[in-house]
């Protein structure tokens, strides 16, 4: 896989407009689109294969975290779509899991988020109390494995610690900010090179090049600095 497959865009612009009109910039019909709750409200399906018309394979994340047969109802609907991944989120726990799993049949890659990225300290500890961080890390890891999921979402920092608990799981990673970037709302962020260098199959990017003046020029410097971290 070279570095443009593992580049994924995270299209958190105001409305399904502005998203076409810098998919239009960048000219990057191979980037994956990650798209979340606010233009799947917006846009729904319609926005979805819109943008596989445009040849992106597409990602939708919406981290479904509810009892199994709720979950397991809307995925059947999401498997429908020829989508490339799908988000769940592990702490819904390991039948939740195994029901999304079944319900979404071979083709889609359903991926279990570990723990946010906005998350750490005292956040943390308020909604876990007496759990670290990493302790949860590696349990919600290896039950994501166990329940037959495809991957995990983690930060670029917690990558070591997942990929020792979930060997073998496909890892998704957001968080990343280019250097001098703001980290903004994130609490756990590295760069392209860092994460690659800990070895993550797939980086999720949206302000680094949502926000930049120029978004292709960002997206080169995000692609050459995952590059200098395989290196
Ligand atoms: O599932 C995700 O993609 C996700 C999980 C997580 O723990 N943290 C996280 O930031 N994300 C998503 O990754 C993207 C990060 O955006 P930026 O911080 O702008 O690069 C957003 O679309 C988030 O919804």
């Amino acid at each position: 896989m070279n570095g443009k497959e593992r580049l994924i865009l995270a299209l958190d612009t105001p409305g399904t407009e502005e998203g076409l009109a810098l998919l239009d910039r960048l000219k990057a019909p191979w980037m994956k689109v990650k798209v979340g709750p606010r233009l799947f409200a917006l846009g729904g399906e319609t926005f979805l294969r819109d943008l596989q018309e445009r040849g992106h394979r597409v990602f939708l994340d919406l981290k479904l975290h509810d009892i199994p047969n709720t979950v397991a109802q809307a995925v059947e609907v999401y498997a429908r779509w020829g989508l490339w991944a799908l988000t769940v989120h592990t702490s819904g726990g390991e039948t939740m899991m195994r029901r999304a799993r079944e319900a979404a049949g071979t083709d889609l890659l359903l991926l279990g988020v570990t723990v946010l990225t906005s998350l750490d300290g005292p956040e943390w500890e308020a909604v876990h109390p007496g759990c670290s961080l990493e302790r949860a890390l590696s349990g919600r890891a290896a039950l994501a494995r166990e329940s037959g999921l495809g991957g995990v979402v983690c930060s670029p920092r917690d990558l070591t610690l997942v990929r020792e608990a979930a060997p073998g799981l496909v890892t998704v990673v957001p968080g990343i900010r280019l250097p001098g970037d703001g980290t903004q709302d994130q609490a756990r962020v590295d760069t392209p090179a860092a994460a690659m260098g800990r070895g993550a199959d797939y980086l999720v990017v949206g302000r680094s090049i949502l926000g930049a003046a120029d978004p292709q020029e960002a997206a080169e410097r995000v692609l050459g600095s995952m590059e200098e971290g395989r290196a």
